[in-house]
């Protein structure tokens, strides 16, 4: 296993852009490990951003806290600022329910509620309060037409979520963190449980969201966060080593960790 100096880093700073989110100093412990450790990163408005890295290297302990995910599991410690719209959303006295508002998340597998096409996408939206029929009714075709789903269901909408395909299933998750209408989306690995075809739809339509949506995605697939992103971080045991332009992470990066894991011959 090759060693990499882990002080040698090259983060570009989006000064003249547009920042949607931030971290400053982002530190994360699971008990006594620390999965994150200082990380400082900046987010681009309505483009799409990847996280890759090795297996282990915290890549979704810190897509989690992004929208303190990571509140939820026990015995969990994040320090540091996450800053949305100019507010510290790792604060004390943010409402967490609140901020899900506005940066949604969705998941590796799929995991559609047992209920059917509609409530799926409307659940949330009652839980806030919304009862409005026609406002629930836009809401509805406008998110499964953003997340390229409304033709194949416009007929179907009460039935079972469950009786999508993965894709489809994997999209209506989509429409349904966008129903929110949040500002970020957030991703883990989303294309991890489909087929090939189900994949490039789920990327196509990740294309068209992010005129709508800021997007951050975790990926294995190089492929696809060559494909896909407009910057890319690369992560390693727990730091952000290289952060750029995707163009430059997969063709000029300039740190050897990067460049051996984008070429394939990492460690
Ligand atoms: N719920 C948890 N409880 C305790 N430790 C955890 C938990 N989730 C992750 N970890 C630890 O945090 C570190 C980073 O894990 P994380 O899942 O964020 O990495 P990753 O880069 O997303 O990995 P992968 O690509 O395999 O999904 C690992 O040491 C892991 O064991």
């Amino acid at each position: 296993m090759k060693e990499y100096n882990l002080d040698k880093r090259h983060i570009i700073k989006l000064e003249d852009k547009s920042v949607d989110l931030k971290t400053n100093d982002l530190h994360v412990w699971y008990g006594q490990n620390e999965a994150i450790k200082g990380v400082s990163l900046e987010f681009e408005e309505n483009k799409i951003t990847s996280l890759i890295g090795p297996s282990g290297c915290g890549k979704s302990t810190y897509l989690r806290s992004l929208n303190r995910m990571n509140d939820e599991i026990n015995n969990t410690k994040v320090t540091g600022e996450i800053i949305y719209q100019g507010i510290d959303i790792n604060a004390d006295n943010v409402d967490v329910y609140e901020m899900r508002k506005h940066i949604g998340m969705v998941f590796q597998r799929p995991n559609p509620f047992s209920k059917s096409i509609y409530e799926n996408i409307t659940f949330a939206l009652k839980q806030h309060g919304i009862n409005d029929k026609n406002y629930l009714d836009e809401v509805v075709e406008t998110s499964l037409k953003q997340a390229a789903l409304w033709d194949q269901v416009k007929d179907n909408l009460g039935k079972s979520a469950l009786a999508l395909s993965g894709g489809q299933q994997q999209r209506l998750c989509i429409a349904r963190a966008i129903a929110m209408k949040p500002d970020i989306l957030l991703l883990d690995e989303p294309a991890s449980a489909l087929d090939p075809i189900s994949t490039g739809k789920l990327e196509e339509t990740l294309l068209n969201l992010k005129k709508d949506f800021s997007i951050i995605i975790v990926t294995h697939n190089m492929q696809q966060a060559s494909r896909i992103s407009d910057y890319t971080a690369f992560f390693y045991m727990g730091h952000a080593i290289e952060y750029d332009t995707t163009n430059k992470i997969f063709t000029r990066p300039k740190i050897q960790a990067t460049e051996d894991y984008v070429s394939g011959h990492f460690g």
